[in-house]
């Protein structure tokens, strides 16, 4: 069977593998990107982008300061929306995603709060009479825009907000305030360098009365000379873990006068005489989150995918030890422990963007609905993508670093692309919502579920499975070798545990309650459990989407597709095996029986291994990973990449000769 990848020149043990190859990686590439034609035209952006002038880097970027890499930058993106229809298609929103991969990478670029905030804030909340305004402007690019919420005191509750909006009925405007220190906003992406408006998320006031956080657009700099405007502070708040090149800032506001209609007002409003009217549902003002921690699925499977590439290609090339005495040393993608740290990183990248995409039809469904006027798709929305964006970022992290510390020493090297990558990714633990936080909102919403389901109430879309009957007793391991049943089996057995700890973490809490405390000091005292629970309960929901994806491929990818998905039940069950034997609907022995199916599962991906991960067809450009790139030829590329260290450029360092040499020199004649 063809993997597409192969090329002359190629490393040999990397064409090899190739060789053993049992689908077409092109259409697993297909399906995974929607369409043939969606692959076409990502190799056709990849193509154009990689042959084009204005985006080579003569320099890598990990020698340049952060200044440079910012500067260089900004020359791409301005060439990305001056020349970007000559790419691809600038309205369809993943050929864009892809473009700006492939030529600005993931570090951070001028326009990305922009695009991935600011302008779904004000499509999604703002009013005709300022979209009219702003958005064909914003579109343009004649203004850059930040969403500015978080606080140097505040991020995760939002309701404690300190920036102010005063509504001033004589005049018709708000009267926008930082009244402290820890009241400035503090890293909204773009905000300190790029943006001259933002969204910011202010505390509404009228007549005295505090009503809570609402958006308001403002304007922070001068159109024609960049210059902050009078009673504006705005800056960069310094190095920080990664994203190099994105200008994360700080902003304090000194009365700064806005009128009527710069309040982001689709749901909520403010009448000209000071009248509040609330949203139709409370949280619709939170829905630019909602937006992104759907969105950011995607690219967490994607960052996922370029380290489990990176380390499965080149494990493949890495030759080193033996398994067995008189034989060459081996790919170091035959010991079984690089296998079982590589290959579940592989499978959960597949499943977070098949999970993604089920996430994308719900969240289509969502606003379809909201446009007419019904909300009753948000609460589950929110509480799935409040677990998934928790569950992923995180599962993503731990996975990236596995796949890091599979590399070895060179793993270590920024030339393998994974300390960068794995600083990116990492914030996703922490922005939109620190992940403990989003957690609990799961939470609350596996509490409802219970008792909806006690009550033998209908039940939501993600929490079906609560009014389901347990078997008592777990199948595993007696469905006589039928693969179709063992998967459900396996699901099965998961539902049981997060409808159980679900069970349990409610009856924890409602014990406190009854012991005295209050339901908020009670919750508090049972949060490690219902965080558990709601992280099981998303590890469920991923499950069913990508067994429902399998099941629904094409044939012709089904089987290597339900290989993968074998391996992950496998991996997620025995990962979770506590939870399976608390209560004893699994024994010890089917768990054993699980491990042992998990080691199969190695020994039966290994031919595909690097034929999946090729699938995901991510160019070098895109992996900038010299350990990952596609011809297998790591050694000489990564010699050619030290060479490009600025401490390269002479032989004998200006440090080294001003105090080194002679502390030598003291030294020698003091003998
Ligand atoms: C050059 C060309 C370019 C081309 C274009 C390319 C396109 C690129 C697009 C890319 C797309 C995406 C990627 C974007 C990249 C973005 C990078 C991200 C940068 C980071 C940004 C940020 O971090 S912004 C700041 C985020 N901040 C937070 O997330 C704060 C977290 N806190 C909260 O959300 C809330 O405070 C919290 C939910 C924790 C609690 O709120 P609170 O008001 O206290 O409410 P509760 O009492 O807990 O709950 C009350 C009820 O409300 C329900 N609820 C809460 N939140 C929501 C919600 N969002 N929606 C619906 N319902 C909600 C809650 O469940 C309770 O319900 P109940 O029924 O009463 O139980
Ligand atoms: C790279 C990056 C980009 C960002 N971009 C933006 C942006 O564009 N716009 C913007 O507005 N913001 C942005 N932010 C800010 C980000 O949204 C917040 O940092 C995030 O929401 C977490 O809030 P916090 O910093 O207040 O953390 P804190 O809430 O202070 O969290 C600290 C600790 O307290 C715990 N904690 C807090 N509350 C609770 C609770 N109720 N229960 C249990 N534990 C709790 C947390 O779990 C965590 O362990 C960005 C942040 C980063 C890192």
């Amino acid at each position: 069977m063809p993997n597409r990848c192969i090329k002359e020149g190629d490393n040999p043990d990397l064409t090899k593998e190739r060789k053993t190859c049992t689908f077409d990686t092109d259409e697993l590439t297909a399906n995974l990107y929607g369409s043939r034609n969606n692959m076409e035209r990502r190799r056709e952006i990849t193509k154009k982008i990689s042959a084009d002038p204005d985006f080579a880097d003569p320099i890598p970027h990990d020698f340049l300061s952060r200044e440079k890499c910012i500067e260089a930058t900004a020359k791409k993106t301005k060439a990305v929306v001056q020349r970007g229809s000559e790419f691809c298609d600038v309205t369809n929103y993943y050929e864009m995603l892809h473009l700006i991969n492939e030529a600005i990478g993931i570090g951070g670029y001028p326009l990305a709060l922009h695009y991935g905030m600011f302008l779904p804030a004000l499509e999604g909340q703002a009013e005709k009479e300022l979209t009219d305004d702003i958005i064909p402007r914003a579109k343009n690019l004649e203004v850059i825009g930040a969403y500015a919420q978080t606080e140097m005191g505040h991020g995760t509750n939002l309701r404690e907000l300190e920036t102010t909006a005063t509504y001033d009925k004589a005049t018709q405007e708000f009267i926008i305030n930082t009244p402290t220190r820890s009241a400035m906003k503090w890293w909204p992406g773009n905000l300190g360098k790029m943006s001259n408006y933002a969204v910011v998320t202010c505390q509404l006031f009228i007549d005295g009365r505090k009503i809570g956080p609402h958006n308001f657009l403002v304007q922070l700099r001068c159109e024609k000379t960049h210059e902050p405007l009078p009673g504006i502070i705005v800056g960069d708040i310094g190095p920080k873990m990664a994203f190099d090149t994105n200008d994360n800032g700080f902003l304090a506001l000194d009365n700064i006068r806005v009128p009527r209609k710069n309040m982001l007002m689709k749901h909520a409003k403010v009448s000209p005489d000071g009248v509040y009217t609330p949203p139709m549902h409370a949280k619709l003002n939170y829905g630019t989150m909602v937006y992104v921690r759907a969105h950011m699925l995607y690219a967490h499977g994607q960052f996922l995918a370029t380290a489990a590439i990176v380390a499965t290609r080149y494990s493949a090339v890495r030759r080193q030890g033996r398994i067995e005495h008189g034989v060459p040393e081996v790919q170091i993608l035959d010991y079984q422990t690089q296998q079982h740290r590589i290959f579940p990183q592989i499978a959960r990248a597949y499943a977070i963007i098949f999970t993604y995409m089920d996430i994308k039809d719900q969240y289509d469904a969502m606003i379809k609905g909201i446009a007419e006027g019904q909300t009753d798709l948000l609460p589950d929305l929110h509480a799935i993508t409040s677990g998934l964006k928790s569950v992923v970022t995180h599962m993503a992290g731990l996975g990236i670093e596995q796949c890091r510390m599979a590399c070895g020493g060179h793993g270590y090297s920024d030339a393998s692309g994974l300390p960068k990558l794995y600083g990116v990714q990492i914030g996703g633990c922490t922005y939109e919502g620190e992940n403990m936080v989003m957690l609990q909102q799961t939470a609350r919403y596996l509490m409802k579920a219970v008792a909806s389901a006690l009550q033998g109430k209908p039940l939501s879309h993600s929490v079906a499975y609560f009014g389901k009957k347990s078997s008592g007793k777990s199948r595993i391991g007696k469905e006589g070798g039928d693969i179709a049943r063992e998967h459900e089996a396996m699901l099965e057995a998961l539902e049981h545990a997060a409808c159980r700890l679900s069970v349990e973490a409610s009856q924890m809490w409602e014990k406190r309650g009854r012991g005295g405390e209050t339901k908020e000091r009670a919750w508090n005292g049972v949060t490690v459990e219902m965080n558990r629970a709601a992280r099981v309960h998303t590890r469920v929901f991923m499950a069913r989407s990508f067994h429902r994806r399998v099941t629904s491929s094409p044939p012709s990818i089904r089987p290597v597709l339900t290989d993968l998905l074998s391996l992950y039940l496998h991996y997620e069950c025995v990962d979770m095996a506590h939870h399976l034997l608390e209560d004893g609907f699994c024994s010890g022995e089917q768990i054993r029986y699980l491990k042992s199916r998990l080691y199969e599962d190695l020994t039966t991906l290994r031919p595909n291994a690097v034929s999946l991960v090729d699938s995901f067809d991510q160019s070098d450009r895109e992996l900038n990973s010299v350990l990952g790139r596609r011809d297998g030829n790591v050694y000489e590329a990564l010699y050619q990449w030290a060479r490009k260290s600025e401490l390269n450029y002479t032989d004998v360092l200006p440090a080294v000769q001003k105090y080194v040499m002679p502390m030598m020199e003291e030294n020698r004649s003091k003998l």
